[in-house]
């Protein structure tokens, strides 16, 4: 059986008296690759918040099977004089750092920096000198070092050109299967996604398709469109 790392059961969850998820129950299990797609507005973010615990239930229970959570936001938020580099902006992911930056701690980082496409010399420039599509990669790298059993990605390639992003995502299910993680992706665009083996949720308050991609095909034929 596959182990479940996470488990949702009815789960509600109100701003005011807006109802922004409704009995929303899913599983994930250990290995998945979950899209989770919907219109603007449908709850996707507040779904992933209430994991991160940064939203209260209203109603019903999230249950996790694991302590290792990695997440990066959508709205990817730094005070304007954040005053340190890239390196130690990276650095604050490691779970016990030291003062100083141990050098197999760079060389792992320089490895990220490769594979997506960054040159090593970011690492000298302050954080807030970014543009929004090397900070979207730095946020991932600071993620990836920490080792997550679940990585939670809010739509991480919104600020990379379409050429890279179908690279990005291939990167990112080879960084997956070497690291046996699970990926919880918001996503508006399901094209540039790998799709072999993944899987998709469709999210409009409710939760109104949970299921291999191949299925949701026919799901959206029938007449239900992703936003
Ligand atoms: N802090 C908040 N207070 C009040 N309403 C909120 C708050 N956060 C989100 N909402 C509302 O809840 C609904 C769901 O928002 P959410 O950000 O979860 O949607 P989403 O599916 O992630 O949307 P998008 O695809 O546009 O990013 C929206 O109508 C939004 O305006």
């Amino acid at each position: 059986m596959d182990k479940v790392l996470v488990k949702y059961t009815d789960v509600s969850i109100k701003y005011g008296k807006y109802e922004a998820v409704k009995n929303a129950s899913f599983e994930v299990l250990k290995g998945d690759f979950l899209n989770i797609i919907g219109p603007n507005g449908a709850g996707k973010t507040t779904l992933i918040k209430s994991l991160i615990h940064e939203i209260n239930l209203s109603s019903g229970k999230i249950e996790m099977f694991t302590e290792h959570m990695g997440y990066v936001p959508q709205k990817l938020m730094l005070k304007r004089n954040f005053p340190i580099t890239v390196l130690e902006f990276i650095y604050t992911g490691y779970p016990n750092p030291k003062f100083r930056i141990p050098k197999h701690a760079i060389e792992e980082i320089k490895v990220y920096l490769n594979k997506m496409d960054l040159e090593e010399n970011i690492l000298n420039q302050k954080i807030n000198s970014l543009s929004g599509g090397e900070l979207q990669r730095i946020y991932l790298i600071r993620s990836l070092i920490s080792n997550p059993e679940i990585l939670i990605l809010d739509e991480p390639a919104s600020a990379l050109d379409p050429s890279f992003r179908e690279k990005f995502y291939h990167i990112l299910h080879d960084i997956k299967k070497e690291k046996d993680m699970t990926i919880l992706h918001i996503t508006h665009d399901l094209t540039d996604v790998v799709l072999d083996h993944s899987k998709v949720m469709y999210v409009d308050q409710t939760i109104q398709f949970i299921g291999k991609y191949e299925d949701y095909k026919a799901f959206e034929h029938e007449g239900h469109h992703h936003g």
